[in-house]
């Protein structure tokens, strides 16, 4: 199996949560891409979805999806998304494609994050994959002299501007033991926007593509 079939397998067992009538949480990335695809199959029964970044949402249009304003949505079951890095205790890493922030808004709101991947993303310890920051731009400088002091090696992604207008820290060589802490340390960071940290609010399903077909985490 290549790594986009168990992308595609863990997207597809996605379905069996979406009830009827459901407005859904939708993420950003390769494997959430399977999973709108996916969703187009049964957009009949669906109400439509919540997008974490205009990247999904032209894609769920393009497929007849009707996306609704976060703001005019009181509560929703389920959130799908990727991630790049996840633990056994269901603590991730995100913001790989740079949606950290919208997607962090969105999952706060559902009741459930499943979260969609294939093994190559399960790791012992949070780290290894940059730990992207959402930053105001003109604090920028002042960010990553602050992420020195924790330890971290802040690296510009160059070229990129996030949907909110913002640019992203990639940082490296972080020592991440306690994630939770850590996630609370960089959001205190004036001029920080959002970090890619999900651990005070991690996955709660973890559907991960494998060799043997897709193993359910609970
Ligand atoms: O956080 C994300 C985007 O900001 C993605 O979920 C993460 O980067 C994983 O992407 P992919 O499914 O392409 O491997």
């Amino acid at each position: 199996m290549t790594q986009d079939d168990k992308k595609k397998a863990a997207a597809q067992a996605a379905l069996k949560y979406i009830e009827d009538g459901a407005i859904v949480g939708v993420g950003t990335g390769s494997t959430v891409n399977y999973f709108i695809d996916a969703l187009a199959d049964v957009k009949h029964k669906i109400q439509g979805a919540v997008s974490s970044s205009d990247a999904s949402t032209k894609r769920l249009e393009a497929l007849g999806i009707e996306v609704f304003d976060l703001n005019s949505v009181d509560k929703f079951d389920i959130y799908v998304d990727g991630a790049d890095e996840i633990t056994k205790h269901k603590h991730m890493i995100k913001g790989g494609g740079a949606a950290l922030t919208r997607e962090k808004i969105v999952a706060a709101v559902a009741e459930k994050f499943i979260c969609i991947i294939d093994d190559s993303k399960q790791v012992p310890m949070l780290g290894q994959f940059p730990l992207p920051v959402e930053v105001i731009p003109m604090a920028r400088s002042y960010v990553a002299r602050e992420i020195v002091k924790l330890g971290g090696d802040p690296d510009y992604r160059q070229g990129v501007i996030t949907d909110n207008g913002n640019v992203i820290l990639d940082v490296h060589n972080l020592t991440i033991l306690n994630p939770v802490e850590l996630e609370r340390q960089l959001n205190a960071i004036v001029g920080v926007v959002t970090n890619g940290l999900f651990a005070n609010r991690g996955a709660d399903v973890v559907l991960v593509g494998t060799d043997n077909g897709v193993e359910t985490i609970n």
